[in-house]
């Protein structure tokens, strides 16, 4: 079930054709992955997808309802999280604290009435029992040895398992990361990748991935888009993609012997 949807969404910057006619869908419990070249719109997409940014034309659909005009904290209400590209956690808190103050708005939202996808809750109801879904989530994201830790004193790789544990604090039920695997190590990587496969098939998360790492998007992806100056020259699984000329040409290619 295509839990996030774009349809024929463009972009324009001034003169610029940032995304063209771009549609995708992102089904709950698997991991789609949004790969291309630097500039590619990667980026802008997600924005739209969040609100960021509004469209030139198009429409964005969660669950099947249009939310192309919705603000963005009504999106995160209805089941939308994200990460970025750049870390901005609270420098000053320690990791368990990041993580918890994520619950915290969540539990705002839920005293408001205002949370929408009940799916991506199937509790729904009652406090949030934030200490004890705090550490739940420092577990299930591999950070309970440092969560005392001040967030500043971490490497990068660990710093981005922060940012996803404040996306999973607010239980959502799409959850977009934007180059997550960016600064991590072989080691750190391949276990993002198990955690990945986890988040979407056990707890039925629609997972969104930008990445550059290409093995990892191969590994976990069950679906990929490659997106190139704004449009999408292919979608399909992984071996479709890996073998599609036009996908070498432009991105594979550099891509992997980048990797190399
Ligand atoms: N706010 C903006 N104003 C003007 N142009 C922009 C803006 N944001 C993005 N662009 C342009 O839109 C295009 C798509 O950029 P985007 O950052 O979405 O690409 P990307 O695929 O995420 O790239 P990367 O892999 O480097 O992160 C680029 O040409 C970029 O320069």
């Amino acid at each position: 079930m295509a839990l996030l949807e774009t349809d024929s969404i463009a972009v324009r910057f001034g003169g610029n054709v940032a995304l063209d006619d771009v549609s995708i869908s992102v089904a709950a419990g698997r991991v789609t992955g949004l790969i291309g070249p630097n500039g590619a719109g990667k980026t802008t997409l997600f924005n739209i997808v969040t609100g960021l940014l509004a469209p030139t034309r198009g429409r964005v659909l969660v669950d099947g309802a249009d939310i192309t005009r919705l603000p963005p904290y009504k999106r995160a209400h209805r089941g939308l999280a994200r990460t970025f590209q750049r870390l901005e956690p609270f420098v000053s808190l320690s990791v368990r604290d990041n993580v918890r103050v994520a619950g915290q708005i969540r539990d705002t939202w839920r005293r408001r009435g205002s949370l929408g996808i009940g799916k991506a809750d199937p509790r729904g109801r009652g406090r949030l029992d934030l200490d004890r879904e705090t550490d739940r989530v420092l577990e299930l994201v591999g950070l309970t040895d440092v969560a005392d830790r001040d967030v500043a004193e971490l490497p990068t790789g660990q710093a981005r398992l922060v940012e996803l544990g404040r996306a999973l604090m607010t239980r959502p039920g799409v959850l977009l990361l934007d180059e997550p695997a960016s600064g991590q190590t072989e080691q750190e990587t391949e276990a993002f990748g198990r955690l990945l496969r986890r988040l979407a098939q056990e707890d039925g998360i629609a997972v969104c991935l930008v990445e550059h790492d290409v093995g990892l998007v191969m590994d976990v992806c069950a679906m990929i888009y490659v997106l190139d100056y704004g449009r999408v020259i292919a979608a399909g699984p992984p071996d479709v993609i890996r073998a599609d000329p036009a996908v070498i040409d432009a991105y594979l290619g550099s891509a992997e012997e980048g990797a190399a």
